[in-house]
């Protein structure tokens, strides 16, 4: 994971929200001319729950690899406003990417057995993580015999078991049915709120980033680019009434509206 170099200053005046980290413009070109982001330029303040909202293509996977330090800018620089240790960064995939031969605790415990730090405070840790994402009964078990949605409950354990400052998530329930997606949306709100961590997630659907974000980042491609960015005012909680509110079909046609401009107006909500 990164150490930080540089400070980056609180982005409010009264300095109550700070920047954890700001990609300051940015460049992702792969091999000769594959332009994947040009000038990309964006702050991550503590506690955001982020969403990174746009067609395929535009770059969302590219940033969040180079925010996780798998990949590196070809232009521009990424900086941190926190130092930040083994165990402050996560990143959930949309496959849950779990070890069919472990049980469901062992596939928790992965993060600490890299580390070398298996102990019996990391054994409780896990299972307290399972039980936070409603899988205490299940510690035995192996992926094979969970559901999709279990599956990536257990993902999104391990990736929370280290208490990260920062989460990266990439349509992490893009594959699963609607009703298992907003309980997971449910879930996940509570989860952040309870380990205080920041989120950063990728999505193409505007229900989704609207249900769970305070910011929605826009991105277009070719090149992948900022267009615009919103923020979602409403208060947390979020339950199942702001999901049927007039003030969600407000904010999602919002956003909807500005997905469409970075489509080049050729498609609606999805
Ligand atoms: N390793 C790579 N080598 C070459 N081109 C790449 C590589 N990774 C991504 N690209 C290209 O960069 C652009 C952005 O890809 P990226 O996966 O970041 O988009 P995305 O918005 O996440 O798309 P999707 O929503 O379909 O997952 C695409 O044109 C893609 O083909």
């Amino acid at each position: 994971m990164r150490t930080a170099t540089h400070t980056v200053p609180s982005a409010t005046a009264d300095g109550t929200s700070r920047t954890l980290l700001a990609m300051q413009n940015v460049d992702k070109i792969f091999g000769a001319d594959v332009v994947a982001l040009r000038n990309m330029t964006l702050d991550v303040q503590e506690g955001d729950f982020l969403s990174l909202l746009g067609p395929s293509g535009c770059g969302k996977s590219t940033a969040l690899r180079l925010i996780a330090g798998l990949s590196q800018p070809t232009r521009g620089a990424i900086r941190w406003g926190t130092p930040m240790a083994d165990g402050d960064l996560s990143v959930v995939f949309q496959e849950p990417t779990l070890m069919p031969w472990a049980t469901v605790i062992d596939n928790v415990l992965l993060p600490f057995r890299i580390a070398g730090s298996l102990t019996d405070e990391a054994r409780d840790r896990a299972r307290d993580m399972l039980a936070r994402v409603g899988l205490a009964a299940f510690e035995g078990a192996y992926p094979r015999e969970l559901s999709g949605g279990m599956k990536m409950r257990v993902s999104i354990a391990r990736a929370l078991v280290t208490r990260p400052k920062l989460m990266l998530m990439d349509e992490p329930f893009a594959a699963l049915d609607e009703i298992t997606r907003f309980k997971l949306n449910d879930d996940l709100l509570q989860l952040k709120d309870s380990m205080d961590c920041t989120v950063v997630f990728v999505t193409h659907s505007v229900f989704e980033s609207v249900f769970l974000s305070n910011r929605i980042v826009i991105m277009a491609a070719r090149p992948g680019r900022v267009i615009r960015e919103l923020a979602v005012e409403a208060p947390y909680p979020r339950t199942e009434a702001f999901r049927t509110s007039a003030e969600y079909a407000a904010q999602c046609r919002a956003a909807s509206d500005a997905l469409h401009e970075a489509m080049g107006g050729d498609v609606g909500v999805h």
